[in-house]
């Protein structure tokens, strides 16, 4: 999980709003305790000295606005510089600016090049685009049919030659071959066979020459930590049509590391991947990625994500879950949608503090057989018992029961998980209501 990121940035944040004692002193505890982990997650050491000082006498000079005590404004000025830190409130441009659009893969060996191929794929059709896949990569033989594999999971058609050694020959084919068909996004996935950076960025230079990309894009595996930074530099330098999308965060102490290296060559992450499956692909926004670090919600991560999936949810039903109203109608559409979202733990899950409780958490294999009966109990409510679930008595509990065909048991199961998601939203409530606040002089 990402939010394994900085872990401890986020207890020493929550020791520092619960402590009592004097302001400075646990001004000075909370900045030794964040240089400890950002040099922990391989942070270069003076990056971390320069962000601590700036923090410090933020910290010491700013009084806080109106309503917000100093140990609430302390948490935006970490905010606003962590934001700083990785990369600055700038949005990524993550639609492509013409059709077709032709993406140049590249990265070292094993950094994620291929799935990240399949993910981004994945994530272009979720958005409405035409998208093909090339694979370039001539000296794994087995890259032709990881990507073809994959390909046909999320149902995008994969171009490759796999008995043809060249590989510019094939990316040029490739290319051709869908822009031909009238596809919006070719994205081409290349060798990267190389350990040194000069080969890797020689290759690039030589495709690049033949397929005229509208974007080229690096992939750096978050493992190699502050060392993304020459990669990056030389990058960022070499193209300037480059963007960059750090993967493994999930399964490395060293992230921080890579995402500050990074960020301060001044090149774009635009992605990060957070996990093996196909869907663990995220926009990167790092005001979004600090609060998260920050543990102080997701949000308007969570808004997005839900739109994106296409759920059927409105932003009023989000607005309306987030702000601690809940009635058995939501809860049916919820219902309904977890048949088509990946579990809406997932979302829940990009809120800290909140994944241990989750409810609405089926045993895999019995989701659509519990599905179905929950839908059944709703159907023979009254309207009445839809907008106050608080009124179903034994009695009502009965008929609901006999309505649905199906067991008393069932019908107060449903109604402990309304419950619990009651309490899930009210907690909603209290985080938005503080980043709201924190939010007052920064704009994510
Ligand atoms: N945990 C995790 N694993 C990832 C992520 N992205 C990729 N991987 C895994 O990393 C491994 C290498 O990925 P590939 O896509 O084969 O790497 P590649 O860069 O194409 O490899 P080469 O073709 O050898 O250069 C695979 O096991 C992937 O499942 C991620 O974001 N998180």
């Amino acid at each position: 999980m990402i939010d394994m990121v900085l872990d401890g940035v986020r207890k020493a944040l929550s020791r520092f709003l619960s402590g009592k004692g004097d302001y400075e002193r646990a001004v000075k505890e909370f900045i030794r305790d964040l240089q400890k982990e950002l040099i922990k997650a391989d942070v270069n050491v003076r990056l971390v000295l320069e962000l601590t000082k700036k923090i410090r006498e933020r910290a010491l000079e700013e009084e806080p606005p109106p309503g917000i005590t100093r140990r609430e404004w302390f948490i935006n000025i970490v905010y606003e510089e962590l934001s700083k830190f990785f990369g600055g409130d700038r949005k990524p441009d993550i639609k492509p600016k013409k059709k077709p659009w032709v993406m140049l893969l590249v990265g070292l060996q094993g950094s994620g090049k291929t799935t990240t191929a399949a993910k981004l794929a994945y994530y272009y059709k979720l958005e409405g685009y035409r998208v093909g896949l090339v694979t370039a990569d001539t000296y794994r033989p087995a890259a032709y049919d990881q990507l073809k594999q994959l390909g046909e999971q999320i149902g995008v058609p994969v171009y490759g030659e796999p008995n043809n050694k060249d590989a510019v020959e094939i990316a040029r084919r490739g290319v051709e071959y869908f822009v031909s068909r009238g596809f919006d996004i070719v994205i081409v996935d290349t060798a990267g066979r190389h350990h040194r950076e000069e080969d890797l960025l020689k290759e690039m230079r030589e495709i690049a020459e033949n397929i005229k990309p509208d974007e080229v894009v690096l992939v750096i595996d978050a493992a190699i930590g502050q060392q993304a930074h020459n990669l990056a530099k030389k990058f960022h330098t070499a193209t300037p049509i480059g963007s960059i999308i750090v993967t493994k965060l999930d399964g490395t102490a060293k992230g921080g590391g890579a995402l500050s290296a990074v960020a301060v060559t001044g090149a774009t992450i635009k992605f990060i991947g957070t996990g093996e499956k196909i869907d663990e692909l995220e926009v990167f926004r790092p005001p979004r990625f600090v609060a998260r670090i920050l543990g102080i919600g997701d949000l308007e991560g969570l808004v997005e994500k839900v739109r994106r999936i296409k759920v059927e949810f409105t932003e009023k039903d989000v607005e309306e879950f987030l702000s601690g109203r809940l009635n058995m109608r939501l809860v049916y559409k919820q219902l309904v949608s977890l048949r088509k979202m990946g579990p809406l733990r997932k979302i829940l899950q990009m809120i800290p503090g909140l994944s241990l409780k989750i409810p609405l958490e089926i045993e895999a294999g019995k989701a659509e057989e519990k599905i179905k009966k929950w839908l059944a109990i709703i159907n023979s409510m009254t309207y009445e018992e839809l907008d106050k679930p608080e009124i179903i008595d034994r009695r009502r509990t009965r008929r609901i029961a006999y309505g649905a065909g199906v067991k008393t048991e069932d019908v107060r199961e449903l109604l402990k998980q309304y419950e619990m998601m009651k309490k899930l939203s009210k907690q909603l409530r209290k985080r938005k209501d503080l980043l709201k606040k924190l939010q007052l002089g920064f704009k994510p």
